[in-house]
């Protein structure tokens, strides 16, 4: 069972004497089974919210709960083991290593949590799904904008994360592969019981959510 819960979640950025408020008094939960989009204009705040979940960023105030527990009392390598062995993260920027050829990109996942990853029945589904068979000996500058966005989903699902964080995760498909990528989510929630988070401008994307939500001026509504 894995369950997202915020409470009073605000965020403030200080620049100098500017101060930005990014978040503001949030609510929200999420359970495991569910896949959620989140849609809002730029600078709405969405991105500080998945970062805030995900732990790469601190709230300035508000509680993170994670499975019930309090994210901001863990300490630091609980925190490392939370993101490892629980959380899947897809972030705009793809951030394959440049000397990796794929399969190496997925290989050195591998080294870095060695136990309980995804079996090959659902790892074959995953590169069937995202259309990446053959790209395995290719290095990250030999592929499209589309492909590097497609590994980097599935260095993220190699894991078999419970929750999985993705912001913009179909910015540089095309409408088909885009809607893919969404059943795949979709499919992931439903039959693996996973939680799965997706931020995006791409309002067609939210017809294959369970819930969705809009973040505007720093505050998020059900929609
Ligand atoms: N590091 C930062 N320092 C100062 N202000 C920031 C910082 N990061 C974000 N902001 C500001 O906080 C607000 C929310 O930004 P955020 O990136 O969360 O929005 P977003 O909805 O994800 O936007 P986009 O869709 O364009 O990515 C914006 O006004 C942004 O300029």
């Amino acid at each position: 069972m894995s369950t997202i819960e915020m409470k009073n979640i605000s965020k403030i950025y200080q620049n100098g004497t500017t101060k930005t408020y990014a978040l503001k008094d949030i609510q929200f939960k999420a359970d495991n089974g569910n896949f959620i989009t989140i849609t809002g204009p730029s600078g709405a705040g969405k991105s500080t919210f998945l970062e805030i979940i995900g732990g790469l960023l601190t709230p300035t105030s508000g509680k993170l709960l994670i499975n019930h527990h309090s994210y901001q009392n863990l300490n630091k390598k609980e925190k490392e083991k939370f993101r490892l062995n629980t959380l899947g993260f897809i972030l705009q920027s793809y951030n394959l290593l440049p000397y990796l050829k794929v399969e190496e990109q997925f290989q050195l996942v591998h080294k870095v949590k060695k136990d309980n990853n995804v079996g090959p029945k659902l790892w074959k589904w995953i590169v069937d799904e995202l259309g990446i068979q053959k790209l395995n000996q290719q290095y990250p500058d030999e592929l499209s904008g589309g492909q590097k966005q497609r590994v980097a989903i599935a260095r993220a699902l190699y894991t078999n994360p419970q929750i999985i964080l993705a912001d913009e995760p179909t910015a540089s498909l095309d409408s088909a592969r885009a809607f893919k990528v969404m059943k795949m989510f979709k499919q992931l929630a439903q039959k693996d019981n996973k939680l799965i988070i997706v931020v995006t401008h791409d309002l067609r994307l939210t017809q294959f959510a369970d819930q969705h939500y809009q973040i505007i001026d720093g505050q998020i509504t059900k929609a």
